[in-house]
């Protein structure tokens, strides 16, 4: 099922964890900021609104998105983080470069939750282009940092 039949902001909020006292990380890619920032507002929004206290979620921005496996590695290693949500935007270019990049942010990510036994969300859109990012950042089709920020509780009570 593609984002265009399943809004990313449309989410069963039944069965929560308690998540007050529990931390969080957002890593940012600097890349099409236009669009990340929204990503970002809407996962600490729907954080917020799910339980989860202010003082208890930390930003940090990296380049791009190929830095974000470094950069949630830094706070997965926290003993006092407990999830991390990883937000970027990949949009195709000319080359190839943007297939390298998402493959490599998958399997970074992937890598890093499985080593370090944390959540950490793969909050990155990798669209063909501005348009299919727009859509998918507060746009027709919802914010992929709400359905990202979403994931990271429901992975709690895992
Ligand atoms: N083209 C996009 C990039 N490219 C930059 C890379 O993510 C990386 O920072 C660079 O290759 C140096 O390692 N990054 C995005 O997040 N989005 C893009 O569309
Ligand atoms: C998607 C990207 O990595 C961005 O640098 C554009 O790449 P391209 O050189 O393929 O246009």
């Amino acid at each position: 099922m593609s984002s265009a039949n399943k809004n990313l902001s449309e989410f069963s909020t039944a069965g929560l964890p308690d998540v007050s006292q529990k931390r969080f990380a957002i890593i940012v890619a600097e890349w099409n900021t236009e669009v990340t920032e929204v990503l970002f507002e809407g996962a600490y929004k729907t954080l917020i609104e799910n339980g989860v206290k202010a003082e208890n979620i930390v930003r940090a921005n990296v380049p791009g998105s190929y830095e974000l496996s470094f950069g949630s590695q830094v706070f997965a290693q926290k003993a006092d983080i407990d999830a991390v949500i990883a937000i970027g935007c990949v949009i195709q270019g000319e080359t190839k470069h943007n297939d390298y990049i998402n493959h490599a942010v998958a399997q970074g990510l992937t890598n890093v939750s499985l080593k370090y036994n944390k959540p950490v969300i793969f909050g990155v859109l990798t669209p063909n282009n501005q348009q299919q990012a727009l859509d998918r950042a507060g746009g027709v089709h919802g914010n992929k940092g709400d359905e990202a920020a979403i994931t990271a509780i429901k992975m709690l009570a895992f």
